[in-house]
C-alpha cells in the first residue's frame, strides 16, 4: 500500500514509530504530536536525565530535539522532498524549566521552503509554559529523482544500542590531564540520522562539550547563551572518530565567544561551531 506523507515526510502514526525505533530520537521517548506541511509539534518527557542540576534541559537534548524539528518541519513542507542534511542551526538557550514541568513542548514551523533550501524556527517551551529556547535552522532539500519521493528514513527497526546522551557531556570531563583546547570524541552507531550519518544534533552536542572543556578554569564560571554550527561536510560513522579544536574569538569582561573546528578522522573540517556566553558575576 502507498504510505502517505506530509511533503518528503511519513505521516504522523508512521513517524511516531519510527522515532521510537531510532537511537537518538527513540532514547528521548521524543513524540511526535502533529505534523501539516510547514508546522511540527513534538513532546519529550522531561525525565532527570535530561536535566541539569539547575533545572535547566542539558544543551544534547536541546541540540538533538532542535535539529531534528527542523529538518522534519522543512521536508514536510516541500511536496517530493527527498530529505537532505542541516547546513546551519542556532540554538538560544533561554532557561530552566518550570517547577513540576513534566514535559518538553517543540514547536516548529517553517520560515521559507522551496526546491533547494528551507529554515524553520523552533520554540522549546514546557508545560507550565517556561520558555527553554529558541532556535533557527536551514536545511539543505533534495529533490525526488523522476518524480519518486525517497521518504526520510528513520530506522525501521529497534537498534541494539542507544544513544547515550549523558556519555556525550561526559566527554567534557574526560581526559582531564590533556589539552583544555582539544577534544576527541569516539563516533559509535547510535549516534546515526535517518541518513545513517552522524546526526546533527549530536554534532551540536560533541561541539558543546568541546567549548564547556575549553572554558572551565579559564577567567570564571560562564552561562551559555547561543550556539551556532556550520554543518560542511557529512560525517560517516564508520570513518574513525572526530577531533575539537577551540579558541577564544571573544575573551571580553561580560561576553566570551569560542569558536570550534570540529576535524573528521580524514583531516577534514566537518563543521564549524561557534558558542557565546555571558560571564557570571562572582
Ligand atoms: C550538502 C551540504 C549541506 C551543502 O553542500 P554544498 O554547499 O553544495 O557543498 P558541496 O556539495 O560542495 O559539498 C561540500 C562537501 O561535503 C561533501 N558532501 C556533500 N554531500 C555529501 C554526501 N552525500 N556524502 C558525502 N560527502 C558529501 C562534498 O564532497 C564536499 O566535501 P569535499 O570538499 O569534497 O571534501 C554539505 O555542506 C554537507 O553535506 N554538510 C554536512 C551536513 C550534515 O552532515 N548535517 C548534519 C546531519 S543532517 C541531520 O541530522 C538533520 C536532519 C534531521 C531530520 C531530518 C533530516 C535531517
Amino acid at each position: 500500500m502507498e504510505q502517505q506523507t506530509v511533503g518528503g515526510v511519513p505521516d504522523l502514526d508512521v513517524l511516531a514509530s519510527r522515532f521510537a525505533g531510532a537511537a537518538v530520537e527513540g532514547a528521548l521517548g521524543a513524540v511526535p504530536l502533529e505534523l501539516v506541511p510547514g508546522r511540527f509539534r513534538l513532546q519529550v518527557p522531561l525525565t532527570p536525565a535530561v536535566l541539569d542540576d539547575e533545572g535547566r534541559v542539558i544543551p544534547a537534548v536541546l541540540a538533538v530535539v532542535a535539529d531534528t524539528s527542523v529538518g522534519i518541519c522543512v521536508h514536510s513542507g516541500v511536496p517530493n522532498s527527498a530529505g537532505g542534511p542541516t547546513v546551519e542551526l542556532r540554538v538560544d538557550h533561554v532557561g530552566p524549566v518550570g517547577p513540576g514541568a513534566a514535559h518538553l513542548l517543540v514547536a516548529a514551523d517553517a520560515v521559507h521552503v522551496d526546491t533547494s533550501t528551507g529554515s524553520a524556527r523552533v520554540v522549546l517551551t514546557d508545560d507550565t509554559g517556561a520558555l527553554v529556547a529558541h532556535g533557527v535552522g536551514t536545511m539543505a532539500v533534495e529533490q525526488a529523482v523522476d518524480g519518486v519521493p525517497t521518504r526520510l528514513r528513520l530506522p525501521t527497526v529497534l537498534p541494539d544500542v542507544v544513544y547515550d546522551f549523558a556519555a556525550v557531556a561526559g566527554l567534557a570531563t574526560a581526559d582531564p590531564g590533556g589539552d583544555p583546547a582539544e577534544l576527541r570524541a569516539p563516533l559509535t552507531p547510535a549516534m546515526a540520522n535517518m541518513r545513517a550519518q552522524l546526526h546533527g544534533g549530536v554534532l551540536m552536542a560533541i561541539a558543546h562539550a568541546a567549548q564547556d572543556r575549553f572554558q572551565a578554569g579559564r577567567g570564571g564560571p560562564v552561562r551559555r547563551l547561543t550556539f551556532g554550527v556550520d554543518y560542511l561536510r557529512p560525517v560517516p560513522l564508520d570513518g574513525g572518530g572526530l577531533m575539537c579544536r577551540s579558541a577564544f574569538v571573544r575573551h571580553g569582561r561580560r561576553f566570551r565567544t569560542v569558536r570550534t573546528e570540529v576535524v573528521r578522522a580524514d583531516g577534514k573540517v566537518a563543521a564549524i561551531a561557534t558558542g557565546t556566553s555571558v560571564v557570571l558575576s562572582r
